[in-house]
């Protein structure tokens, strides 16, 4: 175990310095972490669904009752979230009825010192808590000309393309207490959940749609042509997140729930080209933060 000190009820952290502190890929100093979460959160049960909110989409996490929240910064190892609309909080609590725990903000490949295991060593610690069920939201932008503004996107699959660059939180050791060294994504998002999903969608007349979600490296937005690629390949979704954490769940044998919040259009036209800008994802985001909260609840509690 390589450097992970945590004495005396002191909890250093890797806001700053910390990034080589630990190693994302190391059960052990994960369980570490894991038992230092544990004992600052006075646990009700084992949590068994965990959840991710996307940018701005951190009104699911403010919907759980009877909340304990830790910040980020108090557990060692986890970086900051250093992207506006993610507000850096583990939560535990109930939603749905079912006792939960929530990342309120996730970590990008793009962001300082980042690695894809780093980025997603929450899912692990979340593993180790027990959870069973992952419920993984972001916001992206739409490719599917069928595809409006505000619309909810249960992911169907998705194209993880710095993991087909090599960039994939499995590389390096594989500690076979996570999981196997091949992972199989043949069925990555779980079929029984897509379509309890798409079931309370249409019972709570929530606008919703189906897709394909591509991750790419970011952080900036695809040009028109890029746009046009990735359309053509079968995408429907664009954005900079959810295929690392979903690999290192799937790693770790929890079924998948993931869903896009429609930010913005992706456009492919660079004669009439359209700005994206982080600014216009966030207010989308908010304006669906409802929505996205009772679609949550909805799933969670029909969840067996
Ligand atoms: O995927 P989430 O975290 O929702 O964030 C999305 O929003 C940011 C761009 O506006 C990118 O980070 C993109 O991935
Ligand atoms: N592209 C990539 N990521 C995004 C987008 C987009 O258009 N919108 C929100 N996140």
């Amino acid at each position: 175990m390589n450097g992970l000190h945590v004495q005396n009820g002191h909890l250093p952290n890797g806001n700053s310095h910390g990034l080589s502190m630990f190693d994302p890929r190391d059960y052990d100093e994960l369980l570490q972490i894991t038992d230092v979460v544990r004992n600052q959160v006075d646990l009700k049960e084992t949590p068994s669904i965990g959840i991710i909110c996307g940018s701005g989409l951190g009104d699911i996490g403010d919907c759980i009752k009877e909340p304990q929240v830790l910040s980020y910064k108090k557990i060692p190892g986890f970086p900051s979230t250093s992207v506006v609309g993610h507000k850096g909080n583990m939560i535990f609590g109930y939603l749905g009825g079912k006792y939960v725990v929530c990342m309120q903000g996730r970590f990008h490949p793009y962001e300082h010192g980042m690695d894809l295991a780093l980025c997603a060593t929450p899912v692990r610690v979340m593993h180790q808590l027990g959870i069973k069920t992952l419920i993984v939201s972001n916001a992206a932008g739409g490719v599917n000309p069928a595809f409006n503004y505000g619309d909810l996107m249960v992911i169907k699959d998705h194209i993880f393309m710095p993991g087909l660059c090599g960039f994939s939180p499995l590389v390096g050791i594989n500690d076979p207490r996570f999981g196997p060294r091949f992972v199989s994504i043949h069925d990555a998002y779980d079929i029984n959940l897509r379509r309890l999903a798409l079931t309370v969608a249409q019972e709570e007349n929530i606008r919703i749609q189906e897709g394909i979600y591509v991750m790419c490296g970011g952080p900036q937005y695809e040009s028109p042509a890029e746009v046009m690629y990735f359309k053509t390949v079968g995408a429907d979704a664009l954005g900079m997140s959810t295929c690392h954490e979903v690999t290192v769940a799937r790693q770790c044998g929890i079924r998948v729930f993931g869903f896009s919040l429609i930010t913005n259009i992706a456009n492919t036209d660079a004669d009439n080209s359209v700005e994206v800008t982080h600014e216009e994802v966030l207010v989308a985001a908010k304006e669906a933060g409802f929505r996205a909260c009772s679609f949550v609840t909805k799933i969670i509690e029909r969840i067996e």
